[in-house]
């Protein structure tokens, strides 16, 4: 990586909204030291990209000011980045849908804030020209996944459908109804947890691990059936195998996951997913988890859509968003009104929109 780093024309870094600022203020730092030259990033052109009407770098525990002081923005190497603007949505430009230009206009004052918030409650109205309501997670699902007994079999249909919701709850429950529409035997696979440092054993029990549910870990009790859409959690073998790559079950076998790939560049190729073992940061404790990488992925979280395209979107926004751009994001996805299925209470919801964040 050194020698890449050093050879280097570009770096071209994606979603750049999303990254903390001290990542970015590391490679500069590596850079100048590598590069052997004090010009900022050792002399070399960084390309960021991303929309900050996306959501910004999650702080655990933190707050909008945190957010606002974790992102690139705040960092004194915000000075020197040079604004390029992309001015047309191309997402929604090549459906060729008459309601394009105004689909994109409609995102627009969301992600900007700009769509009025009613005073008492502090949520916004969805109209009926943006997306299609539902009123029951059924019938979400229905629109989202119709006839997915049978269809869950097309990677090509599987691939380009999701339903998103802001928190992890959401995104379980959605997951192990849309999972129990699948004919076939589910495969249980519990985790070994373990304490790593001896000192800590007594005062952590195996039952205590075994019901963390860690955002961005896999489940202790992970279930499984052959051809359920799974989401890898680590760059297992980069390009091929990275975090966020989908993939459908293809075998289900006791220490390995035969799977297909659906999306990005190497869909169709099979690959096998061994356990492997994980260690989470912002625990007080250390503790590692044995288990397959991997998480339930017809239903995933907004934060995690980002950067994905859609053809069909559902989204549950029974629990509102809760952060910078959620559902700008969300919303986004899709490029037309009439593949963006909406589960909300009155058509109205919270639009999360930090306007420090824009500027
Ligand atoms: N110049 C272009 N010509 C044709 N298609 C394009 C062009 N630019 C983007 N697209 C298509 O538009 C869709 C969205 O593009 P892309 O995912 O690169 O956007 P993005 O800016 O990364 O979006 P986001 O950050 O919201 O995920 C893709 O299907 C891509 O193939």
């Amino acid at each position: 990586m050194g020698k890449l780093l050093m050879q280097c024309k570009l770096i071209v870094w994606d979603e750049c909204t999303m990254a903390h600022k001290k990542s970015l203020e590391a490679l500069n730092f590596t850079l100048k030291d590598l590069r052997r030259n004090n010009n900022i990033f050792g002399g070399l052109m960084i390309l960021l990209a991303g929309d900050f009407r996306q959501t910004l770098p999650v702080v655990p525990r933190g707050t909008p000011a945190d957010e606002l002081n974790a992102c690139l923005k705040a960092s004194p190497l915000w000075n020197n980045v040079k604004t390029l603007s992309l001015t047309t949505n191309m997402r929604v430009q090549l459906q060729n849908d008459q309601s394009a230009a105004q689909f994109s206009k409609q995102l627009l004052d969301l992600g900007n804030g700009k769509v009025p918030v009613d005073a008492t409650s502090g949520l916004i109205t969805l109209t009926n020209d943006f997306c299609r309501f539902v009123d029951t997670q059924l019938v979400l699902i229905e629109n989202v996944f119709p006839n997915i007994s049978e269809n869950y079999k097309n990677y090509a249909w599987l691939s380009q459908r999701a339903i998103l919701a802001a928190k992890n709850n959401d995104v379980h429950a959605l997951n192990f109804t849309i999972q129990s529409k699948i004919a076939g035997d589910l495969v249980t696979y519990k985790s070994v947890d373990s304490i790593t440092n001896p000192d800590d054993v007594v005062n952590y029990p195996t039952e205590f691990l075994n019901s963390l549910e860690i955002p961005g870990f896999p489940p202790h009790n992970l279930q499984l059936k052959v051809g359920t859409v799974i989401l890898i959690l680590r760059n297992l073998n980069p390009p091929r195998l990275c975090n966020g790559t989908r993939l459908s079950v293809k075998r289900l076998m006791p220490n390995l996951i035969e799977a297909t790939i659906i999306n990005g560049k190497y869909a169709g190729e099979n690959v096998c997913i061994p356990r492997i073992p994980m260690i989470p940061t912002d625990l007080p404790f250390d503790f590692k988890r044995l288990q397959f990488p991997v998480r339930l992925a017809f239903a995933m979280t907004i934060n995690k859509s980002q950067g994905q395209s859609l053809s069909v979107c559902g989204i549950n926004l029974e629990n509102h968003c809760f952060s910078h751009g959620q559902l700008y994001v969300a919303c986004s996805r899709v490029g037309k009104p009439s593949a963006l299925f909406v589960l909300t209470s009155n058509q109205k919801t919270k639009n999360v929109v930090y306007q420090r964040a824009l500027q």
